[in-house]
């Protein structure tokens, strides 16, 4: 779409006018047809964060409705290409679209993105692909699920679950979805050992595992259903290991993605556990950079507890300050320090090094006084709780 001269010029947005190929510039006159393409084979969909994966009954996405939302252009976003297995995860929030390595990437690869839904059938991300950008997706998962030809019979129970197709899967009872779901696990395994060679070309053990997680990944969805349902049905620790086998597969093709940050937040609704929380929030910052902002936006609303106790952790904007006067006598230099942050005695923390005397107490902002005078040894402190000061006697 443009060549790397003008990479330069689109490090920060730019108006539709400035797009390479002169889009909607007064000089060089494009059609409205030829400039909806180029909107439709480039602009973002600006989806909800989380999007649901479902499909309604007769087994179609529901992408088509959150098409009709919004769309942003990014013209150097729009530069990369699409991948079902892509190594870029992505985000949008607001005027931004955040792009970053999902995995680690060796020199020469090239980097991809997601344009489809990757966690749709093999079919229908090529049909979406093919529809709204006019190719046909070779990437090697698509190999791999044609190769494994899902249409045929014996593939029925797999993509039965596959498709979410069977109506209302949620309302089964957990017995009769794990047996759908060994089912569908059964013959997907079945394929694999029956095809495995012709499939990955390779017979290394790398391969071996991705092309399993390839294999299982499409009925994440189901096991997902099914943890929801355990977790209603109070089977907490099968709930929680069913939902960290999803992320594992989530991870087999986007390691890191909102898509994995929603398996994780379900993992802390079944398991509520501190260690989950840190790892949560690590690998937000290594997904989408440092803070919390991202997590909490994508799904921290849907955890109104944790969210809280992630706010905790951030700094508190409404600190006391520490107001501070010096004072002199015949003998000694007194400074007294007061703030309503200074509850107890003990919670002071009061440090003299070199000409510095520091003060800080919890909720307190951080304060610093200069002085030639002190000598940390001769120094005394007396604490008034009805002042909320403290005195500091630096004898002359
Ligand atoms: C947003 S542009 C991507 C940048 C484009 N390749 C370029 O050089 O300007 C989308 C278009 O790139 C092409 N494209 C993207 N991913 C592709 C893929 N995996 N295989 C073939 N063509 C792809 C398609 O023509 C698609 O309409």
């Amino acid at each position: 779409m443009c060549d790397d001269s003008e990479l330069e010029e689109f490090s920060k947005p730019v108006p539709l006018h400035s797009w390479p190929g002169g889009f909607g510039r007064p000089r060089s006159k494009i059609s409205l047809a030829k400039m909806r393409r180029k909107v439709d084979l480039n602009a973002y969909r600006c989806s909800p964060p989380v999007s649901e994966y479902a499909f309604t009954d007769d087994g179609q996405s529901n992408a088509s409705k959150a098409r009709s939302e919004a769309y942003g252009v990014f013209p150097l976003a729009s530069l990369f290409n699409h991948s079902c297995a892509p190594n870029m995860s992505k985000v949008l929030l607001g005027k931004w679209v955040f792009l970053r390595a999902a995995r680690e990437i060796p020199p020469g690869e090239e980097l991809t993105q997601f344009y489809c839904d990757i966690r749709m059938p093999v079919e229908m991300r090529q049909k979406e692909l093919s529809d709204l950008f006019g190719f046909s997706c070779n990437c090697p998962r698509c190999r791999f699920e044609l190769l494994l030809d899902t249409e045929s019979e014996e593939f029925q129970p797999w993509k039965r679950l596959y498709s979410c197709a069977v109506p209302l899967l949620q309302q089964r009872f957990s017995s009769e979805l794990e047996g759908l779901i060994a089912d569908a696990e059964r013959c997907a395994r079945r394929a694999l050992a029956e095809r495995f060679i012709e499939v990955t070309e390779t017979n290394d053990k790398e391969h071996e595992e991705i092309h399993e997680s390839w294999a299982l990944w499409p009925l994440v969805p189901a096991f997902q259903q099914l943890a929801a349902r355990l977790r209603l049905d109070g089977r907490f620790e099968e709930s929680l290991a069913l939902w960290r086998r999803s992320e594992r597969l989530v991870k087999s093709v986007v390691p890191l993605s909102n898509i994995h940050l929603r398996v994780h937040s379900e993992m802390l609704l079944t398991s509520e556990a501190d260690a989950d929380l840190r790892e949560n929030l690590s690998l937000v910052a290594s997904a989408f950079g440092p803070g919390i902002e991202v997590w909490q936006k994508l799904v921290g609303f849907r955890m109104p507890r944790l969210s809280k106790k992630v706010m905790d952790t951030s700094p508190k904007p409404d600190l006391c300050p520490i107001h501070y006067e010096w004072e002199e006598t015949e003998q000694n230099w007194l400074l007294v320090a007061w703030s309503a942050a200074f509850q107890h005695a003990q919670d002071i923390f009061l440090d003299a090094s070199a000409d510095v005397l520091l003060f800080n107490a919890p909720n307190a902002v951080e304060t610093k006084v200069s002085c030639s005078k002190v000598h940390a040894a001769s120094m005394e402190t007396k604490f008034s709780r009805r002042r909320r000061s403290l005195t500091v006697r630096i004898p002359k």
